[in-house]
């Protein structure tokens, strides 16, 4: 059995720059995938034709910035610090990442894993809780499938339930040691089924 070795960061995506490259059908579903996330995200998408949806989504929206022409290298420039290429043309998303790769951008290749830096994963959100799921590149279908099981079975009360222990935390005046014990004794019963210590 392989064993998914990729490490998850979860980004302030409002706080850097991406540059989306493609805005056909790949391009729009990275867009989303960005703005579903988060709505502030900063995007500036360069595609040679930018479909009627990705131009009716920016039009309401300061973050993102759309440039209607061929990829240049200069679009690498000044503060891009993550990459989403959706190019239809694999030769291009090659010279992008190698490009890309001598300034240290984070890239990825919609539809060449072997090209990908990071991979987008799919994300169920409750409030302040996320869950990032990843099969590894193995199956995209599961990840999604597997969202919508725990978008259906994770509680609403899964949000305010953070909310009552983020109180609780900002409450206790107590050392780092002691308010650790006291934050796992009150979240004891979540997992007391399991007969967990943790
Ligand atoms: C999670 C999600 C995030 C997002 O993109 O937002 C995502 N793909 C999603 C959906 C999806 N993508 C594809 C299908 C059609 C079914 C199929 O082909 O399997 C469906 C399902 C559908 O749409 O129903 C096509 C596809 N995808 C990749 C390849 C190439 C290959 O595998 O070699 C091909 C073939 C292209 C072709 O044949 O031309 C590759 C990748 N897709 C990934 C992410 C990364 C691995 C994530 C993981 O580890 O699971 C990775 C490696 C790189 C990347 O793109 O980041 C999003 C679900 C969001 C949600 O709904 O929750
Ligand atoms: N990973 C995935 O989830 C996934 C799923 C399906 C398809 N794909 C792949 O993604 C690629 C894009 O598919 P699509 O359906 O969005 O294609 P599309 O034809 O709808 O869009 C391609 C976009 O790339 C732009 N483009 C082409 N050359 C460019 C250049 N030099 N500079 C800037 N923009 C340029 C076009 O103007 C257009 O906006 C395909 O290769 C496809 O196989 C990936």
């Amino acid at each position: 059995m392989s064993r998914n070795q990729l490490f998850p960061i979860f980004l302030k995506i409002d706080k850097i720059r991406t540059l989306l490259v493609g805005g056909g059908a790949v391009g729009l579903e990275k867009l989303e995938a960005l703005l579903k996330n988060n709505p502030e995200a900063w995007v500036k998408l360069v595609a040679t034709d930018i479909s009627d949806e990705i131009k009716e989504i920016a039009k309401s929206k300061e973050n993102i910035e759309l440039v209607e022409r061929p990829f240049k290298p200069q679009d690498l420039e000044g503060d891009i610090q993550l990459l989403i290429l959706a190019t239809d043309i694999r030769e291009t998303n090659k010279e992008i990442y190698q490009l890309a790769k001598q300034k240290g951008i984070l890239t990825n290749v919609a539809d060449t894993p072997d090209l990908c830096d990071f991979y987008l994963g799919s994300t169920v959100t409750k409030g302040d809780l996320k869950v990032g799921i990843s099969t590894n590149g193995k199956s995209p279908t599961f990840a999604k499938r597997f969202r919508e099981v725990l978008e259906e079975i994770l509680p609403e009360e899964t949000d305010s339930l953070i909310q009552n222990l983020h109180g609780i935390r900002n409450k206790l005046n107590v050392g780092f040691a002691e308010k650790v014990k006291i934050l796992n004794e009150r979240t004891k019963e979540l997992v007391s089924s399991r007969g967990s210590e943790k």
